[in-house]
């Protein structure tokens, strides 16, 4: 099904239409225009940049977008998938500023928003990734690009190659999928950051792990600032997760005494956006595909629990600035709006019926909400406090928690509509 072309209307939490993301700070410029990112996860009806948008530069994609297509056909039950005949146009950067960059888990859904935003500055980037919770989709539309590489390797292994920045994001970061194979996540985690640190240290690249509000715990201090030590349970299901990237962060300061590293650590707090895995069991996931196909939708517990949710684009400018700046201590990335998890979901119903209305979809069911366990050991509160970003990065998130979930559902929507959820 095809829907006619909505404009988008983009604002920031102060109103302000937000046409770019990214800024030009501590020498190095991040700012890409929203359109053309979009036009690499949005379907053209979802996207200013589309045919009827006229803004797309030279786009070759028969439908303005620069994504390849999967087509499912449901009497024969088979897909089919195109790749580009052009690639989405990258910025031309003297040598002297293209960077050599190595994102692992670059296939991932951070990776691939960290990878669209190198690439379209012009930088070199390649992706490590073994493809256990991402997915070759998310960065299809750069193979085969001259400044792009893709390698399937496990960061368990030790890996060699010259860069300059190293972006470590390898690890499953979804509750079920970190639980699903616990052994393996402690050995990503630390091997993973041991083997990513020894190339930093040999390559004398500058290095930045994607550590995790989870170091907190279950917080006895609220909101968390970096200083805080936490309260998590050493032995329960979570802590293969938690102090996982606890030890993560132990080897990268570790190596910064020891060896002179130059490290970066960020504390990231719940994200969400395009191209998360709508069956990773995430909350955002889960409640909007459960809105969108009429399902009820799962509370765990009473619901009463917080979260503070964070849109990519602003999590992708703060870890930008990090990695560029001389902040070398951890820092929290994350949005200060918190939510109890039953707020959360209502508001999510509310969006996902304002996008259809828009598009003049007849629901034939009301979404309810049910509750379900609460699993061990979730934390009962969370908020960043991102005092620290807002003074070194001079960072604070732009996107208010619906701007994002209208896109996000938009995404999943269009997802829907070609039978790909
Ligand atoms: O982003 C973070 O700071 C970290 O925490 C999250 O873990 P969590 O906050 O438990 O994320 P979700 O699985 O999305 O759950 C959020 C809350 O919603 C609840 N939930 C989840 C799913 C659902 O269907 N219903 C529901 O009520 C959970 O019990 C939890 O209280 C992410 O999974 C981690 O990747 C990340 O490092």
């Amino acid at each position: 099904m095809s829907s006619a072309p909505t404009k988008i209307h983009t604002v920031d939490k102060e109103g302000k239409e937000i046409t770019t993301v990214g800024f030009n700070r501590f020498g190095f410029d991040s700012e890409v225009n929203l359109e053309a990112l979009r036009a690499l996860y949005l379907r053209a009806h979802y996207s200013n940049a589309g045919p009827n948008g006229k803004s797309a530069q030279n786009s070759s994609d028969e439908d303005g977008t620069y994504q390849s297509n999967s087509i499912y056909n449901k009497e024969t039950g088979g897909i089919s998938y195109t790749t580009l005949t052009r690639f989405p146009p990258v910025k031309l950067l003297a040598p002297s500023e293209r960077k050599r960059v190595l994102v692992t888990g670059g296939a991932g859904f951070v990776g691939s928003h960290l990878v669209d935003r190198l690439m379209l500055l012009g930088h070199e980037v390649t992706v490590l990734d073994n493809f256990f919770t991402g997915s070759k989709t998310t960065v299809s539309h750069w193979v085969g690009h001259p400044n792009f590489e893709l390698v399937r390797h496990d960061v368990v292994e030790p890996f060699m190659i010259e860069c300059d920045q190293i972006y470590h994001l390898a690890c499953p970061a979804s509750p079920p999928h970190y639980q699903y194979n616990p052994v393996k996540t402690v050995k990503t985690s630390f091997m993973g950051t041991l083997n990513m640190l020894g190339l930093a240290k040999r390559t004398k690249a500058r290095f930045l792990i994607t550590s995790t509000s989870e170091v907190y715990g279950d917080p006895e201090v609220h909101p968390q600032h970096e200083e805080y030590w936490g309260h998590v349970n050493p032995i329960g299901i979570r802590a293969c997760y938690d102090e996982g990237k606890r030890v993560a962060e132990t080897l990268t300061y570790g190596y910064q005494r020891q060896d002179k590293v130059d490290v970066r650590v960020a504390r990231i707090f719940n994200t969400y956006g395009p191209r998360m895995n709508p069956y990773d069991g995430r909350v955002v996931s889960n409640f909007i595909v459960q809105a969108l196909k009429g399902e009820d939708m799962t509370v765990y517990g009473d619901g009463k629990q917080t979260r503070s949710f964070q849109y990519v684009h602003d999590l992708i400018d703060g870890l930008i600035a990090l990695m560029n700046s001389d902040e070398s201590r951890p820092v929290n990335i994350g949005n200060g709006d918190e939510f109890t998890i039953i707020e959360f979901a209502e508001l999510v119903r509310e969006i996902v019926e304002k996008v259809q209305d828009e598009a003049g979809i007849k629901r034939t069911r009301s979404v309810k909400i049910i509750h379900k366990d609460m699993p061990k050991d979730d934390p009962k509160q969370r908020r960043p406090d991102t005092t620290r970003a807002k003074e070194t990065l001079k960072w604070q998130p732009r996107w208010s928690v619906r701007m994002g979930l209208e896109e996000m559902v938009r995404y999943y929507k269009a997802k829907m509509e070609e039978g790909n959820l």
